[in-house]
């Protein structure tokens, strides 16, 4: 679906291509294009799904892919309220801690979509980035160029068939105080002449007000483990994301006691 619309007529992308990231339904190319320092080499479709404050009414959805975008967002709730439950247990938290706490109640869709670009050293499919919300799903096609950081060298994470990625986002990393990392990852630039898709669903903070505060989780702090982050407010949060590109400094570094 994602590799439809990407090779769609432009009748169709022109009648979605918007540059707000804040709601409904978007086409753009390069998607921080007027926040990055360099363009790079990928379309992307997204879709805000919930809260429905900001989800766009049903018919604004593209006729092409409504039903299956119903069928994978049902999907993907069911995997993430496990992993949310993992993740919680394995802070030593009740399995419903992070759900609790409305983590997991916006959802975005995004479908990436890289074609073959003929210079692939010039640029890259995706900066390298660290995911500012909680938790990503991904499910990419078979065509390489994800890259995750493990130490101090880029490695490549090659896609398994059917299999699916779980980033950590910087949300996470600073309410379980550090116990969990937020992964930087990057694509690159597409040199197969198939183009590479993947569809990726962010699980981020719902029901949060501008003045209301989020840190790390006061169960996790003692004396012999500190707060790590200081705490933040969503305007810190969303002016963070929404003044830079991708490649800039993350909230994590920002806020690093
Ligand atoms: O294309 C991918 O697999 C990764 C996409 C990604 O990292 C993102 O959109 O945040
Ligand atoms: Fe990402």
């Amino acid at each position: 679906m994602v590799e439809e619309m990407g090779q769609a007529i432009w009748e169709l992308k022109a009648a979605h291509y918007v540059r707000d990231e804040h709601g409904g339904v978007t086409f753009s190319s390069n998607h921080d294009l007027l926040r990055s320092q360099a363009a790079t080499w990928h379309d992307y479709v997204s879709v805000w799904l919930a809260p429905a404050a900001v989800a766009p009414p049903a018919d604004r959805i593209p006729n092409m892919y409504r039903r299956e975008l119903a069928a994978w967002d049902k999907h993907a709730v069911e995997i993430g309220e496990i992993v949310a439950g993992l993740l919680s247990e394995g802070l030593g938290l009740d399995p419903k801690r992070l759900k609790e706490l409305s983590l997991f109640e916006t959802r975005i869709f995004g479908g990436m979509f890289y074609p073959y670009c003929p210079q692939p050293d010039l640029t890259v499919g995706l900066s390298d980035h660290t995911d500012p919300g909680v938790l990503t799903i991904l499910l990419p096609n078979q065509v390489w160029g994800l890259q995750v950081m493990h130490g101090e060298k880029w490695v490549d994470a090659n896609p398994l068939p059917g299999g699916l990625i779980f980033n950590i986002g910087d949300f996470l990393e600073i309410v379980s105080n550090g116990e969990y990392r937020s992964v930087q990852h990057r694509v690159l630039a597409n040199s197969h002449k198939e183009p590479r898709v993947s569809i990726v669903h962010w699980f981020d903070v719902g029901n949060w007000g501008d003045s209301d505060e989020h840190g790390p989780l006061p169960e996790l702090i003692s004396q012999e483990k500190p707060a790590r982050y200081r705490r933040f407010t969503k305007k810190e949060y969303v002016e963070n994301f929404y003044s830079k590109g991708l490649d800039s400094k993350s909230l994590v570094e920002k806020l690093r006691l």
